[in-house]
């Protein structure tokens, strides 16, 4: 059996139907939290979760083995501010050498569960020159750089139930959510650290060079990481609206006169420094977002 078929149609539906008898939270907003992001699962109330299995096991949907620092690893299912959700606490990477049809089965997953909005966080290098250690990037539009290459999670037979063979990808991001996050930001009186920008998408797990940050910043990106871009061609393959974020974590080295080094624990923890202000523009909007797609 090929990878692609191994996470194909009926493994998404026998999961979500297995975890839809064991909640009674039908969530129309998923979740997905980023690096050192965790704590946005920790706000839903009324939890019930389930671990990602470390193992090949009977639930082949979320057989997943997960060992990054900083991704708790749990499904979690409750309300955010009454709404019901569904949250990623910690995702899956290119570089932990999953294939990556099986690193975004989740966001199928979500789809099958009833969900309608999938907002997703990440952390990321800030490669844009204006951009600080802190800022939140809206996302407008991505690099899929695994994709040049021929990763895209698309890639294999294409299974209809989901969506086309060819779908758009100029309007991945929302522009109705886009505005919504700018809006509340600026209630929140977040002005000066809310941005918007283009992700790029590297496979990990090294942090870039230096000629590669100057490259992708030529490129047209302002933040450079190692996720994001293969959930959203999931989610929005199979029609679902799409609201992204990077926590700029640390600053892209681009000048060889620099100190700076990239590192993860830089990340967890600016992670840790913006958390309350990162969920509590998430929140909000999630009190926002309309089901019939459109927002208060
Ligand atoms: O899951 P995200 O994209 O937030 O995590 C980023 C990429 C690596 O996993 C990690 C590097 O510090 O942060
Ligand atoms: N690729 C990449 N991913 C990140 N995640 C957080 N910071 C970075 C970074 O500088 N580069």
């Amino acid at each position: 059996m090929s990878e692609c078929s191994r996470f194909g149609y009926e493994d998404c539906k026998a999961t979500a139907d297995w975890l839809l008898t064991q909640t009674d939270v039908r969530p129309l907003v998923g979740i997905v939290c980023g690096s050192g992001l965790g704590g946005l699962a920790d706000m839903l109330k009324d939890q019930v979760f389930f671990n990602y299995i470390p193992s090949e096991s009977s639930l082949t949907g979320l057989c997943f083995c997960l060992a990054v620092h900083g991704h708790a690893g749990r499904l979690v299912f409750g309300t955010l501010k009454g709404r019901p959700c569904v949250c990623m606490q910690g995702r899956f990477h290119l570089y932990e050498g999953y294939p990556i049809q099986k690193i975004t089965l989740p966001i199928r997953i979500f789809k099958m569960l009833g969900v309608e909005t999938v907002m997703v966080t990440n952390a990321a290098g800030g490669l844009n020159q204006d951009f600080k250690v802190g800022d939140i990037m809206i996302i407008k539009d991505h690099i899929n750089m695994p994709g040049f290459a021929g990763n895209n999670p698309l890639a294999g037979p294409n299974d209809e139930r989901f969506g086309v063979r060819f779908p758009c990808m100029s309007d991945a991001y929302d522009r109705e959510l886009r505005q919504l996050a700018m809006d509340v930001g600026q209630e929140l009186g977040y002005g000066d650290f809310l941005k918007e920008g283009v992700y790029c998408v590297l496979g990990g797990p090294s942090f870039e060079t230096i000629a590669e940050c100057r490259i992708l910043h030529r490129l047209g990106a302002d933040a450079v990481g190692m996720s994001t871009a293969h959930e959203v061609i999931i989610a929005r393959h199979c029609g679902m609206r799409v609201f992204a974020l990077s926590l700029i974590t640390n600053q892209a080295v681009m000048d060889y006169e620099s100190e700076m080094k990239a590192n993860h624990e830089e990340v967890l923890q600016t992670g840790k420094q913006r958390a309350e202000q990162l969920e509590r523009l998430v929140s909000t909007m999630v009190t926002r977002i309309e089901h019939n797609n459109n927002y208060a």
